[in-house]
């Protein structure tokens, strides 16, 4: 079974098991078999395909009624008032958000209550103890995991179950997992334009040299030939983002994306850690790529234990602990937090309200 999947412009691909095949039809074969323990097996395979990207067009928020300036009777400003304090003013900005959402696996309560927005332009990072479900809200916000109560909107209308094209409109979501995920028996072109070669009209040399302006922008030159066994981890860390970040630019309409990094730099040394958080910072919409264009990613959420990710990559951070957001604040708040769990987990203390 598929222990690691990656969701790249709303397509889950199987990882681990590629490696036992040598060819591009068996990899496309298993992309179907690995979505199975992921519960997505009833999904027909276009609707997965294009799960997350339905049409901009008709996007209605939840609320759209109550934004509508024909709601309340504009002389009545007492209330006008009052409803324009408690609400916040960019609610349209945002892209995700999780309400109160809950999830357990067997006994083991997870999520008790998760509730955050992730909103259009941020930079958002997710920490807190380990086992305390970061991974598992991230699977959530992917749409790979259903929450068990409580619900996750997308660009404000309410996502039912798990990915589907009918139900999502409006928002890419990718995800990228810790270890870089690529089909062991393809090359870095096929890894890097199997969406498009796989569900794109676009035809071949146009893929190839979408693939080839993508890899530049992550830094990678004259790699698309090599096997993944033939780089470095940190070049396949890039080529894992390559894929996640490249699109069908012959679209009329290309929605936002969001990008999900559970753990990007684990496992890296410093100086490669460095590298790997200024490239999520480069594709960013306020960043500049390797070829100095701006980035085109909407948002990032990044889960990570790392210091230096913390302070190089995001800007907010959310701290999960026990099953609920304890806190959230800017970066540069984080080290001065008053909060005995954050002062405790910053300052890597045995001594405070957090037990192992
Ligand atoms: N599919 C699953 N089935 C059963 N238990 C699971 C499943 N997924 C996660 N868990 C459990 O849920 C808990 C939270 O896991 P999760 O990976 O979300 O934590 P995390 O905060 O990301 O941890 P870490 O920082 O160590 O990576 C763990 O105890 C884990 O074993």
């Amino acid at each position: 079974m598929a222990t690691m999947a990656s969701l790249m412009g709303s397509v889950l691909l199987p990882m681990d098991l590629c490696c036992k095949r040598d060819s591009f039809a068996s990899a496309k074969s298993l992309f179907l078999q690995d979505l199975k323990p992921l519960n997505l097996g009833s999904f027909g395979r276009r609707r997965i395909i294009c799960g997350c990207m339905a049409p901009i067009r008709g996007f209605r928020p939840a609320h759209a009624d109550e934004l509508s300036p024909t709601k309340f009777n504009t002389k009545d400003s007492s209330k006008a008032e009052s409803l324009s304090m408690v609400r916040e003013p960019d609610e349209a900005d945002v892209l995700i958000e999780c309400r109160d959402v809950y999830k357990s696996f067997g006994e083991k309560h997870i999520l008790r209550g998760v509730s955050f927005k992730i909103r259009h332009g941020e930079a958002v990072g997710i920490i807190g103890p380990s086992g305390t479900g970061k991974s598992t809200i991230l699977k959530i916000m992917a749409g790979l995991l259903a929450p068990d109560k409580g619900e996750v909107l997308i660009r404000g209308r309410i996502r039912h179950g798990l990915i589907s094209d009918e139900e999502i409109s409006g928002l890419r979501i990718g995800l990228v997992f810790q270890s870089a995920a690529l089909f062991d028996s393809l090359t870095v072109r096929e890894n890097v334009g199997f969406l498009l070669y796989e569900n794109s009209n676009m035809p071949g040399d146009q893929i190839s040299q979408l693939v080839t302006e993508t890899l530049a922008a992550v830094g990678l030159k004259g790699v698309e030939d090599r096997l993944p066994s033939e780089l470095s981890g940190g070049m396949k860390k890039r080529v894992a983002l390559a894929r996640s970040i490249i699109f069908d630019t012959t679209k009329d309409i290309v929605e936002p994306e969001v990008l999900l990094y559970d753990e990007p730099t684990a496992g890296l040394d410093p100086i490669a850690s460095t590298v790997v958080e200024d490239l999520i910072r480069s594709v960013h919409m306020r960043g500049e790529d390797d070829v100095g264009k701006p980035g085109k990613i909407a948002s990032y959420v990044v889960v990570t234990h790392q210091h230096s990710t913390i302070k190089r990559a995001v800007d907010r951070l959310l701290f999960l602990y026990e099953g609920k957001v304890v806190w959230q604040g800017m970066t540069h708040e984080f080290s001065s937090s008053a909060n005995s769990i954050v002062r405790q987990f910053a300052s890597g203390s045995l001594d405070g309200p957090i037990r192992y």
